[in-house]
């Protein structure tokens, strides 16, 4: 039996693929392992026995990756799931970011108790004004899941569109419209775009990279579109620039206290993700990389641990080690077993940067006293039976 502990409200489509041989537990404690939506686990123990955490959505700056990993926990995100719903709320902000539908709005509902609404609203409308988005430029940053959609869904609404994303994958390059232009630097973005949205993960190297000196860089008015993460946009220097006119509109899905209620901010709370389709495919994606894990050793979408998949074990034995990516693991894990006269007549071996993933498929049960021999080889961080 599998204890599985949610963190975040997930839904049904994808808690209901559990079997009988998982229980949902309260406490994060008890959980082999954990599901879990933008909810921070910086702060948290990791107990030795949660074996594997997945985030129902795409960004990962809320887990603590390089401590799961040496606790041997497996962490999975949901590539893609929910990209559809950012897409769409990313043309919603163009049009909102180029005409004051939401000053109109409440202006209105202001008046909804004179009876000559009808006549004020002719009046008054020129104040709401804008521009259409179509013959305007977009500047894509970071042409993943995200930044793709967004990218030729803009340009099929007639934006001229800037990519700029110097690790685009194979796969992605396939994906992205030949009407795309190719930025050679975040320069040309800031220099060329009208409007600008930015789709890349939150790290070190992102954070903070709309500044007070990026800003300078771009056209004057320019209106950013921020469903990435708070904090690659620097607070103070972005209601500097919406009060100087450098920006004139920063849609975010990230609100905080800084800037809440700006003259020229809108701020939505969160919602990218938030359809009942993106959070379907999310919690459906993830359960079952949990399950594969959890049953099979296998390993899909993890970004602290390689790719790994056996498929489902046909053999007698399988055994899963979590370890170090140094030399001559492979070896001693094979005399470990050599050394029980047991054969080992399938296996797969991969690395990610520092840790690496090994699957044993043995011709007997794998057993506990088998399992703590291979525990002892230094450079081992965690031992399963699968089998
Ligand atoms: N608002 C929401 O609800 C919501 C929903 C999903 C994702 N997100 C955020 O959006 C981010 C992107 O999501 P995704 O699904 O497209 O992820 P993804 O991993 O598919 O794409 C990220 C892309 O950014 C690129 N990149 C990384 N560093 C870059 C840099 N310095 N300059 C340019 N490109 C860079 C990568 O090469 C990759 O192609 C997530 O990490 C998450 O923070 C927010
Ligand atoms: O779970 C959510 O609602 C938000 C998810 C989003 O921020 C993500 O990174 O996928």
């Amino acid at each position: 039996m599998f204890n599985v502990n949610c963190i975040n409200k997930i839904a049904n489509v994808g808690l209901d693929l559990f079997t009988d041989n998982y229980q949902m537990v309260e406490q994060f404690n008890d959980a082999d392992a954990v599901l879990v939506r933008s909810s921070s686990l910086h702060e948290l123990e990791l107990p030795k026995t949660l074996e594997a955490i997945a985030r129902a959505g795409a960004g990962v700056n809320n887990i603590p990756l390089e401590k799961c990993a040496e606790n041997g926990t497996v962490v999975f995100n949901t590539p893609g799931a929910n990209a559809n719903g950012v897409k769409e709320i990313v043309i919603a902000s163009l049009i909102i970011a180029s005409r004051d539908i939401f000053g109109g709005v409440n202006w209105v509902n202001s008046c909804k108790d004179d009876p000559e609404v009808a006549k004020l609203v002719e009046k008054n409308k020129a104040k709401f004004a804008g521009t259409e988005i179509k013959g305007k430029k977009l500047g894509v940053i970071g042409l993943g899941a995200i930044g793709i959609l967004v990218a030729n869904a803009l340009n099929k609404l007639d934006m001229e569109v800037y990519g700029y994303d110097p690790f685009i994958s194979v796969d992605a390059a396939w994906n992205l419209s030949k009407y795309i232009k190719q930025a050679k630097s975040l320069e040309e973005i800031y220099r060329e775009c009208d409007f600008i949205t930015v789709h890349v993960p939150l790290t070190d190297s992102t954070k903070g990279m709309f500044n007070k000196e990026t800003f300078a860089m771009m056209k004057d008015g320019v209106k950013l579109l921020n469903f990435s993460r708070d904090t690659l946009v620097i607070d103070d220097d972005i209601v500097e620039a919406l009060e100087s006119g450098k920006v004139g509109r920063y849609v975010t899905d990230f609100p905080n206290p800084k800037v809440c209620g700006v003259n020229g901010v809108i701020t939505v709370p969160h919602l990218g993700a938030s359809t009942s389709e993106s959070e379907d495919n999310c919690a459906v994606m993830a359960v079952r990389q949990i399950m594969d894990y959890l049953e099979n050793g296998n390993i899909k979408n993890s970004v602290n641990y390689p790719n790994c998949d056996m498929g489902v074990c046909n053999h007698v034995g399988r055994i899963a080690i979590n370890h170090r990516n140094i030399p001559n693991m492979l070896s001693q894990f094979t005399s470990t077993v050599a050394r029980e006269n047991i054969n080992i007549p399938d296996m797969i071996n991969k690395s990610k940067g520092k840790y690496a993933y090994t699957i044993l498929d043995i011709e007997s049960p794998a057993t506990p006293e088998l399992a703590n021999k291979i525990k002892q080889i230094d450079g081992v961080l965690k031992v399963r039976i699968i089998k």
